[in-house]
């Protein structure tokens, strides 16, 4: 399975921002080209969205850009946007990823862009999986629709071009927590969790060998209380079960974004 020491992935890399403002304005500037260039050459893009405070943020930014004339943006029919993890919560909660990054932009999107509502790819709900491993093999069969041929990693996934990541004050990434038994998952691209030490409980994530497939990798870092699991993670030889955001790879960029506080502990 991927191995993050694995050469054929990007090592990481750190941009650090004055702070929250300046760091969502570049990640969101960037996302855009990137949907916008693979929209133009593979006439397809695939995002992975995060939920959490920053990620959530570069949503909101996305929308404000595509509102101010002049911005160039995909042709939004070609673009799908996919969760690296969410909470098995009923579809209206507003604690879901999608539900958020719905009222940041996706509804935008679809009521003023053309973006089709079927290239919205949300996690299952409460109401669609009794439980969070149920959720997970129904994550996977939407994945496997849009597979490339021969798959990455051996895996039926689509092609992401950008995943976003947001890091939580333990190190866990996605709904990937520390010491849990997700983070030994391999071979299968979704993965329940039953028992997050974050509420609510019961979610669906990615799993590593899901993340480690995509082109680009963007963790969002904002605040004092990321600082410690930002330098963890950064710091050669830590322990993923501890820190799982450690082995965060992309295939071929890992750039881990900080505001000024997030960054304050960086070796
Ligand atoms: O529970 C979650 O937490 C992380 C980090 O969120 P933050 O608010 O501390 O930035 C997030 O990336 C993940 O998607 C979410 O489900």
């Amino acid at each position: 399975m991927t191995d993050p020491a694995n050469t054929t992935m990007a090592a990481p890399r750190t941009e650090i921002y004055a702070d929250k403002d300046q760091l969502v304005t570049v990640v969101a500037e960037r996302l855009l080209a990137v949907l916008v260039d693979a929209s133009r050459h593979a006439g397809i893009a695939h995002a992975v969205l995060t939920g959490g405070s920053a990620g959530i943020a570069v949503l909101e930014k996305v929308a404000d850009l595509v509102t101010e004339p002049g911005t160039e943006t995909p042709a939004w029919t070609t673009v799908h946007f996919w969760w690296g993890d969410e909470r098995l919560l009923p579809s209206d909660d507003p604690e879901r990823n999608a539900m958020q990054a719905h009222t940041a932009l996706l509804d935008l999107l679809i009521a003023e862009h053309g973006l089709p509502a079927e290239n919205i790819h949300r996690m299952p709900t409460s109401e669609d999986a009794a439980t969070p491993e149920i959720g997970a093999e129904m994550y996977a069969a939407s994945l496997e629709v849009h597979a490339e041929e021969g798959g990455r990693a051996g895996l039926a996934l689509p092609r992401f071009d950008v995943l976003l990541l947001g890091v939580g004050p333990d190190g866990h990434i996605a709904s990937l927590f520390p010491g849990k038994a997700s983070l030994n998952t391999e071979g299968v691209v979704a993965v329940g969790e039953d028992d997050s030490p974050k509420p609510p409980p019961q979610r669906v994530s990615l799993t590593f060998d899901a993340i480690h497939s995509a082109d680009r990798v963007w963790t969002v870092v904002v605040g004092a209380d990321k600082a410690t699991a930002a330098s963890r993670a950064l710091a050669g030889g830590t322990d993923p079960q501890e820190i799982p955001a450690t082995k965060v790879r992309g295939a071929r960029e890992t750039i881990w974004h900080l505001d000024q506080a997030a960054a304050a502990k960086l070796r």
